[in-house]
């Protein structure tokens, strides 16, 4: 499975730079000029979560094992990328296929690194790369909404469906408001999410800072975090260029960088929890001593759904699973003392996996 963000923003504004200092490494060029990336850069990162270390530590595990999320770092967009302007509407599709969008904004003042815009006005840009998306979305639904007539006509019920719903994006869109303003009913909500619209993919605005505002923000990042939570959305400050260097430090050269800085955390693993938070993703544990392992799956998933996870066999051969809580586990002391003191669980097909639960999969093969 795998939840992906894509990293979005105008061009020049920190998106490899923070993309390197998630990914630890230099993959992505990161440079001083507008369009520096052509094609996606895709890598994987490590969701910090200090429970697994607590759970091995008691477990004696010998490896710890981290879930996982994908980042792609998406060229540039300009005004007018969905008419072909800049690089022209080709990238819109590696937006599509992402879960989230983390939107890079720059909030930081450098005379050396150019703006396309030539001024620094985060809001402003937030509203440039909403309104391409919102018209990228129109000219998409006005492709498909052709596509659909006949089916449509010939009474086909997924095709009336979606047109149902793509007319309610478009009645929207054409107030100027994303699609994800739509209410969409329960029934309606897989066949909606198929629509990969872009203005229906949740937000995380990053407010890219200065070395000096890391800790505290600065009035930039204020008005992102003001317009955020008029939108309902989210929003962090970090500073890109702070965070690829801490990057490439050992971990305690690092703790001691950040000190300094006045950070409690690195900015990064802020952004990958938030990012966390906004797709509803939780985290259940397999603990044992060869290795403590976090796995990451939608809030409200089914036992049998969350073994798929792990193996497909898990899922179809499923029995049940012995559930710990987190807390007993930590409280107790470890598998064998909570279960003595009657603290596992023995859950069904119909078992919703808690946040933090530690299990273990019974399955016929
Ligand atoms: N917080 C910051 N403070 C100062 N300079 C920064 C900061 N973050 C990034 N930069 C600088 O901004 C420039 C552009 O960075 P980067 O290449 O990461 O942008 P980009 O958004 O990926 O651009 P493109 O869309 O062209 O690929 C680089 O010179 C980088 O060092
Ligand atoms: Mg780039």
């Amino acid at each position: 499975m795998g939840f992906k963000m894509g990293i979005v923003g105008l061009p020049n504004v920190g998106k490899s730079t923070l993309f390197n200092a998630l990914t630890k490494t230099a993959a992505a060029q990161a440079a001083n000029f507008p369009f520096c990336t052509i094609e996606p850069n895709v890598g994987e990162v490590a969701v910090p979560d200090s429970r697994l270390d607590k759970l091995a530590e008691i477990a004696g595990s010998k490896q710890i094992i981290p879930t996982r999320m994908t980042f792609v770092d998406i060229a540039g967009l300009v005004k007018g990328a969905s008419k072909g302007e800049g690089l022209g509407n080709q990238f819109l599709a590696n937006i599509r296929e992402v879960d989230a969008i983390a939107h890079v904004l720059r909030c930081f003042e450098d005379g050396d690194v150019t703006h396309v815009e030539g001024r620094v006005d985060p809001v402003a840009d937030a509203e440039t790369i909403e309104t391409e998306l919102m018209l990228a979305d129109i000219e998409s639904i006005e492709k498909r909404l052709q596509g659909l007539v006949r089916k449509v006509r010939g009474g086909d019920k997924e095709a009336v469906q979606q047109e149902a719903l793509l007319r309610a994006a478009l009645a929207v869109l054409e107030e100027g408001k994303p699609a994800r303003t739509v209410q969409v009913d329960a029934e309606d909500a897989k066949a909606w999410k198929g629509l990969q619209l872009l203005t229906t993919k949740p937000i995380l605005y990053v407010c890219n800072v200065d070395e000096g505002s890391a800790a505290e923000g600065n009035d930039f990042s204020a008005q992102v975090a003001k317009m955020a939570a008029e939108q309902g959305a989210a929003s962090v400050v970090i500073s890109a260029q702070i965070e690829e260097e801490i990057s490439q430090l050992e971990p305690d050269e690092a703790g001691m960088f950040l000190e300094e800085m006045g950070l409690h955390e690195a900015g990064l693993d802020r952004l990958i929890r938030a990012g966390y938070e906004l797709l509803h993703l939780e985290t259940y544990f397999t603990v044992g001593p060869k290795e403590a392992r976090a796995w990451t799956i939608r809030s409200g998933t089914s036992a049998p759904k969350a073994a798929g996870v792990i193996h497909g066999d898990f899922e179809k051969g499923f029995i049940r699973a012995e559930t710990i809580a987190y807390d007993d586990f930590i409280s107790l002391g470890g598998e064998q003392k909570a279960k003595d003191a009657g603290k596992m669980r023995a859950e069904g097909k119909t078992y919703i996996v808690k946040d933090g639960d530690v299990l273990h999969f019974l399955f016929n093969t």
